[in-house]
């Protein structure tokens, strides 16, 4: 599937922001959106998943017009998962959570229990259908905003910071939900601040700054410019620091590249 934005411009004039982005191909199956508060990540994946209207210019998904693509069955095509998990949570129930995208696509009551269960299962809060979802951890919250996504399975996934506040094996599961969709030709779009995530599991990566594309390209090449890196104001992949200092040259991104090397 291939995402292509064209002079693609939105503005929050009360918050003297502006994204404006001239052209940008997105073809891989991950995808992965970097940059400093406030730098237009989430605005820019809420014009991708329509909640937010296009001001100016064009985005397609295969040559179709985005609105014309979303027009089809929007809950099916893409599915994006808020930043903060209190923003999208609203059902009595977390298997009422889950299974609300499930109703509005008409399914019959066996199937939508079936992808409820095998979604809650997926992210590990299969004990948990009749909990209050304000009653979860906020990590267990990301959990199951994550496992409402995964039981419409859409085409393309956005997941805006979807490693925020989990814990290790959380982190490791859900990296593992990623690969899964991957190998099922699934399109994932993911905003994210972790670095060394970043390294280990993205060979592409588009960073913004200030409403603007300052980046796009391989995440070797990326922390290959240390003034770039600076500016945008993250710190290289750990493993890529430590073998910096030990003088290996190309350094390791992670410690899956060193093993590979
Ligand atoms: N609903 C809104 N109304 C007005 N301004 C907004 C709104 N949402 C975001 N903004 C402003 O738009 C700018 C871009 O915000 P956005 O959330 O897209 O950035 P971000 O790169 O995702 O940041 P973060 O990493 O903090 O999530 C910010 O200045 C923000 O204050």
């Amino acid at each position: 599937m291939t995402i292509e934005i064209n002079k693609l411009g939105f503005a929050y004039p009360e918050a003297g922001f502006d994204l404006k982005l001239d052209h940008l191909v997105l073809a891989d199956r991950l995808t992965a959106f970097i940059g400093q508060n406030g730098a237009g990540k989430s605005t820019l994946l809420k014009l991708l998943s329509g909640l937010l209207d296009l001001q100016e210019g064009q985005v397609t998904v295969d040559g179709e017009d985005l609105g014309q693509y979303l027009a089809q069955d929007r809950i099916k095509k893409v599915g994006y998962t808020f930043q903060d998990p209190n923003d999208q949570i609203f059902n009595a129930t977390v298997a009422k959570e889950v299974a609300w995208g499930l109703k509005k696509l008409g399914l019959p009551e066996a199937a939508i229990k079936d992808q409820t269960d095998q979604a809650l299962k997926a992210v590990g809060l299969e004990g948990s259908q009749e909990k209050n979802p304000y009653d979860l951890s906020l990590s267990e919250k990301k959990l199951l905003t994550i496992a409402t996504v995964l039981a419409i399975d859409p085409e393309i996934y956005l997941f805006d910071e979807p490693m925020m506040s989990l814990d290790y094996p959380s982190r490791q599961r859900v990296t593992r939900i990623f690969k899964q969709l991957e190998a099922r030709g699934r399109q994932l779009i993911v905003i994210t601040h972790d670095m060394d995530w970043l390294a280990s599991q993205c060979e592409r990566v588009n960073v913004m700054n200030h409403g603007r594309l300052i980046f796009s390209g391989a995440v070797s090449d990326l922390f290959a410019q240390p003034d770039l890196v600076e500016k945008i104001g993250v710190l290289p992949p750990r493993v890529y620091s430590l073998s910096q200092m030990l003088g290996i040259d190309p350094p390791f991104l992670s410690l899956e590249q060193a093993e590979d090397r």
